[in-house]
């Protein structure tokens, strides 16, 4: 299996429960919710995404023909440090993608395996946390995991339908773009009547980093 890798970056988790963790993220290329393409975004099933996974040409980068390169590459963008190992995939869709062989590699290589998902295609097992973050007018396939992290606010995916959902952590996070703030008010709104959930603040942003 080639891999098709937008980016290979390390940096802090910015988001949801593991926020301000060192990991490396590798966001892989494509996704099945948008072309990626500006043109076609208003007609696209997911149409506020805040990331280019077209193409491999970003830092680190590029088309890897076996899982133990690409995790040759994760290792690298790590470095020597054997406490805390974490890779968070993303992209894109990275259930596209990743696959048991990535996942033993990277295991075998001391990493815990985090992913962020849109929740259309069930997650292979063996991962250590799962962050859904479903998108209106998709199907929720993968319905259980660590974190359900709902970009809000969305016509068509109220926080309610995922409430009872089998997670340990119920997320709102900010739709960002020219009404981040009034967003962000609407979710402090919604969380102080609404317990289970919480605000989740994309932190990397506030601090400028990756
Ligand atoms: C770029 S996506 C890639 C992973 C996967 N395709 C997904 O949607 O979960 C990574 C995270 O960023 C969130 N996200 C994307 N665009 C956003 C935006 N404009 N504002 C806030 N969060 C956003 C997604 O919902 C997801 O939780
Ligand atoms: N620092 C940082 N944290 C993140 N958490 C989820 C991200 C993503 O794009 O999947 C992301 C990202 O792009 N950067
Ligand atoms: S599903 Fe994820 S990667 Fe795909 S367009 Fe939406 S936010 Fe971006
Ligand atoms: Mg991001």
């Amino acid at each position: 299996m080639t891999y098709a890798v937008k980016e290979l970056f390390k940096t802090l988790q910015g988001e949801g429960a593991q926020a301000g963790r060192a990991a490396v993220f590798c966001r892989f290329a494509g996704c099945n919710l948008w072309s990626g393409r500006e043109e076609d975004r208003e007609r696209s099933i997911c149409q506020f995404c805040d990331t280019d996974f077209i193409g491999t040409d970003g830092i680190g980068g590029g088309k890897f023909a076996h899982a133990a390169m690409l995790c040759a590459a994760i290792e690298k963008t790590w470095g020597p440090e054997t406490r805390g190992r974490f890779v968070v995939f993303t992209g894109g869709e990275p259930l596209l993608q990743l696959d048991a062989a990535l996942i033993e590699a990277v295991h075998a290589a001391g990493f815990q395996i985090a992913v962020e998902t849109n929740g259309t295609i069930e997650a292979p097992a063996g991962l250590d946390w799962i962050c859904v973050s479903p998108k209106a007018g998709s199907e929720l396939k993968q319905r259980y995991g660590n974190e359900l992290k709902l970009v809000y606010p969305q016509v068509g995916a109220d926080p309610d339908q995922f409430t009872d959902l089998a997670f340990d952590h119920h997320w709102l996070q900010p739709m960002d773009g020219p009404r981040r703030q009034e967003n962000t008010a609407l979710i402090a709104a919604y969380c102080l009547d609404n317990p289970p959930w919480r605000l989740s603040l994309q932190t990397h942003k506030m601090i400028g980093i990756p």
